[in-house]
């Protein structure tokens, strides 16, 4: 079968993204394909493996976006790099006057945090990056690219995280600043001030159901289109992009292809880390623990779909809602998402990262609900399970159940323990995930230890 490929020339490139994954090629792409003006190319890098590179370079950056029985070809991509063995190009691009935006989706693990948010210098590749090797973190990898922007005088530039991360843009923004501020005095001094007064870190939410692409997934949608297509994605209807209207320099018109551009995203954000992010961890980690391979199988389990329920009924008092939106609608609509049999997005994919994702997407709204003076029953199942999943590394049919986090070693301690209070106690000392406060809350540990215990001794039922 032939080869998908570009037809006609490429657009020129005015936006560079740092981590081409299977996102943002659903989600950055498509709303920049729909924009009519040739000027509004990507260059997508990938982070730290050729593989998408290798499937993108041979097809001139065309894939397809599958969705619902139906392929459509994105030409946005212009060019592709492999950042792990061509940073200089990387760093030439970041400093290149036609480029006005860089764009981030490289995981909440990617931007390597301390617990309280600022960049943890203690980390191996961020210390190498501080001491001038060709950069491999993405801070890195940013800040080197301005010091040669400000060098070239090439002019400002926005620097837009979509990743699922709460206040995202002033998060990254905070990360330059502690590299800069980390760098010798007079270097970091400079570019740091340059800094200041030619970038911006508008926040984003960022919303699109795109599960990692199968080998099922390229064979039908060769079915459907007769080419081969390495570089597929596969994504729901559903789309949403919420973006602040901060830019330091021209972008493209995004909102002419559906993107909100408002003041503020925080509400956008905190409604959709807590009521789509928190349920979907939930039904992760109890779905996991369950036997079910996808989170479609899970919400379909009149047990855990009772749980998804209760989580959204915890934390929507939680969640400020945004103008115009219901968020019992909100909550109904992110259930039928979560149920589309058409995405197979396996538990184990949206249960990696634990520890990154946790703090944003459960413990900061029971951390809520409690100041309220409520325990939140539901919520704190799905802090339980992932206690569960972490200690027992197996699901009921005894299959291994794979621990995929960077703080995989602070959760060694706990894998095979059957003593819930031990385990939750444990777990509870990890102030990245939980912070100082809340494991001096006795009602809630109890709950958690009644629970965790539950779930060790293989109920999974609530
Ligand atoms: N997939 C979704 O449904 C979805 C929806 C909304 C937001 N997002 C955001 O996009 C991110 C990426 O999702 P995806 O589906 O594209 O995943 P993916 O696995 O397809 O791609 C992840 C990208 O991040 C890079 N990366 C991973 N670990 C890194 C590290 N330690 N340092 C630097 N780069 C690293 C990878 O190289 C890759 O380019 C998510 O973590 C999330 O924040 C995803
Ligand atoms: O992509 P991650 O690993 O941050 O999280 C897994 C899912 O919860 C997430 O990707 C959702 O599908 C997404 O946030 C929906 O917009």
């Amino acid at each position: 079968m032939r080869r998908l490929r570009r037809q006609g020339p490429a657009p020129a490139v005015g936006v560079v993204h740092l981590g081409l994954g299977a996102f943002a090629r659903a989600h950055l792409a498509v709303y920049t394909d729909e924009v009519d003006a040739t000027g509004w190319g990507i260059c997508g890098v990938t982070q730290r493996s050729a593989t998408v590179r290798d499937q993108l370079a041979p097809q001139g950056g065309v894939y397809g976006v599958l969705t619902g029985g139906h392929v459509r070809i994105v030409g946005a991509v212009a060019r592709v790099l492999d950042g792990s063995t061509q940073v200089a190009a990387v760093l030439d691009l970041l400093a290149d006057p036609r480029v006005t935006v860089a764009t981030l989706t490289v995981t909440e693990k990617g931007y390597r945090r301390t617990a309280s948010g600022g960049l943890d210098t203690a980390d191996p590749d961020v210390r190498a990056d501080l001491a001038g090797r060709p950069p491999v973190t993405v801070v890195g990898r940013l800040v080197r690219g301005l010091q040669r922007r400000a060098a070239a005088d090439a002019g400002p530039l926005t620097v837009v995280c979509c990743d699922n991360l709460p206040a995202n843009g002033a998060a990254v923004e905070r990360l330059v600043g502690d590299f800069c501020a980390a760098l010798p005095s007079a270097e970091g001094d400079a570019v740091g001030s340059w800094i200041a007064t030619h970038v911006t870190f508008p926040s984003s939410m960022v919303d699109r159901i795109v599960p990692a692409t199968t080998d099922a997934d390229r064979a039908e949608a060769a079915a459907l289109t007769g080419v081969r297509d390495e570089g597929l994605v596969v994504a729901e209807p559903f789309s949403q992009w919420v973006l602040e209207d901060r830019f330091a320099a021209p972008r493209p018109p995004w909102e002419r292809t559906g993107v909100q551009l408002t003041d503020d995203v925080t509400p956008y954000e905190v409604m959709k880390l807590r009521l789509l992010n928190g349920v979907h961890s939930t039904l992760a980690y109890l779905g996991a623990l369950r036997g079910h391979r996808t989170i479609a199988d899970a919400v379909a389990d009149p047990a855990l779909r009772t749980v998804a329920e209760g989580v959204l009924a915890d934390l929507a008092p939680t969640v400020p809602p945004p103008s115009g939106v219901d968020l019992s609608v909100y909550g109904e609509t992110v259930l039928a998402r979560f149920a589309d049999p058409g995405l197979r997005h396996t538990c184990v994919q949206v249960a990696m990262d634990g520890t990154q994702k946790l703090p944003q997407r459960l413990v900061s709204g029971v951390a809520d609900a409690l100041a309220a003076g409520r325990v939140p029953r539901y919520a704190t199942l799905g802090v339980a399970a992932w206690m569960a999943y972490v200690a027992l590394g197996r699901d009921a049919a005894g299959r291994e159940l794979p621990l995929d986090d960077p703080r995989a070693a602070d959760l060694a301690s706990v894998r095979g323990r059957t003593d819930a209070a031990a385990v939750v106690d444990a777990l509870l000392r990890l102030d990245a995930v939980f912070g100082p406060g809340l494991r001096d809350d006795v009602r809630w540990r109890d709950a958690l230890v009644e629970d965790v215990k539950s779930l060790l001794s293989g109920s999974t039922t609530p």
